[in-house]
């Protein structure tokens, strides 16, 4: 599939701080990524570098084979960041109107207020003066102006209640369906999986993992395999347990409430062990376990700076 974006081993440093650490990544025509890691992964940083808002400290930012700068690139791309600022005084139409004169082949204005859920009188209205929800929404109307190819949101969805959130997404998997690419950042596992068909997972500036949902999901979920056993004779419970954390992928074992529990990355390699060594099992069950605990680590991490800022 032809990639119309890319990274090619990007760093970006703060001073002496390294936000980004050596990225490199493609994105196909048609995809729909998510950006997804904690605070502070360096998310922001790397969607600001894409839309050529931000230079590299070192590597190369190309989207359709050209820098970001590059105004034929600007006409093909629009984005949706965390704050949407507009000219104190300017009516919704108005700052519409103005976005609309910066690209070749924009959308019609009754478009843009379609895109953006508005009533002729929220069209009237100072943008300064609309809700968070409604800015949002204005943001999107924004950045869909020049019918751009390639969209880029960063975290969306923050601040919006649910309902909108399901609109926006409805709105996001129409624009893909047309062919449009998209990529967004969230710190949400639950939406990634929800609306991307590949998730970039950052934490601190680098790529922990790249795949699809599933994929991704499988990799920081756990499972678990778990069972009654009536050990002691033939096999002794530390036999078993060494011959269990022996299986490749496994995590852990052990007995809780009266159950042997097997953690595992795959189950099947964990029944296949449990017939190979004569395991004397019974009552096997298997299950999809909780968010892997490096993943938790990694957001609780990030729940303490929230905290602490
Ligand atoms: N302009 C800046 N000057 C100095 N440090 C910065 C700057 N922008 C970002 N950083 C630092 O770079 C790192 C990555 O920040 P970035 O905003 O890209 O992360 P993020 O994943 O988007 O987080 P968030 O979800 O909070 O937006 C952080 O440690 C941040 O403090």
């Amino acid at each position: 599939m032809e990639n119309i974006a890319g990274l090619k081993r990007v760093t970006k440093t703060y001073g002496g701080k390294t936000a980004v650490d050596d990225v490199s990544f493609d994105i196909p025509r048609g995809s729909v990524t998510a950006v997804l890691g904690p605070n502070g992964a360096g998310k922001t940083t790397v969607l600001s570098m894409m839309l050529g808002l931000r230079e590299p400290s070192r590597g190369t930012v190309e989207l359709f084979g050209r820098s970001p700068k590059d105004v034929q690139v600007k006409r093909r791309i629009g984005a949706m960041l965390q704050e949407v600022s507009v000219i104190d005084g300017l009516k919704v139409r108005e700052v519409m109107a103005m976005i609309r004169t910066y690209y070749p082949e924009p959308l019609s204005l009754s478009e843009m207020a379609d895109i953006a859920g508005f009533s002729p009188e929220e069209m009237n209205q100072r943008a300064s003066k609309l809700s968070g929800g409604q800015k949002r929404r204005l943001g999107f109307a924004l950045a869909m102006a020049g019918n751009p190819d390639l969209l880029f949101f960063d975290e969306p969805t923050v601040g919006l209640d649910s309902t909108s959130r399901r609109a926006f997404w409805q709105q996001t998997q129409a624009l893909a369906r047309k062919g449009k690419t998209i990529l967004f950042s969230t710190h949400y596992l639950q939406e990634a999986e929800d609306a991307a068909d590949r998730i970039l997972l950052f934490n601190k500036g680098k790529i922990a993992a790249d795949g699809t949902p599933g994929e991704i999901v499988s990799r920081l979920t756990s499972r678990s395999v778990s069972f009654l056993a009536d050990l002691g004779g033939n096999v002794a419970a530390s036999d078993m347990v060494i011959q269990l954390l022996s299986v490749p992928g496994v995590k852990e074992c052990k007995e809780q409430d009266g159950r042997w529990v097997v953690t595992a990355e795959n189950t099947d390699t964990v029944l296949a062990a449990i017939f190979r060594y004569e395991i004397p099992a019974r009552d096997i069950r298997t299950g999809q376990g909780r968010l892997d605990d490096a993943f938790e680590l990694m957001l609780s991490e990030d729940g303490n700076e929230e905290a602490v800022s």
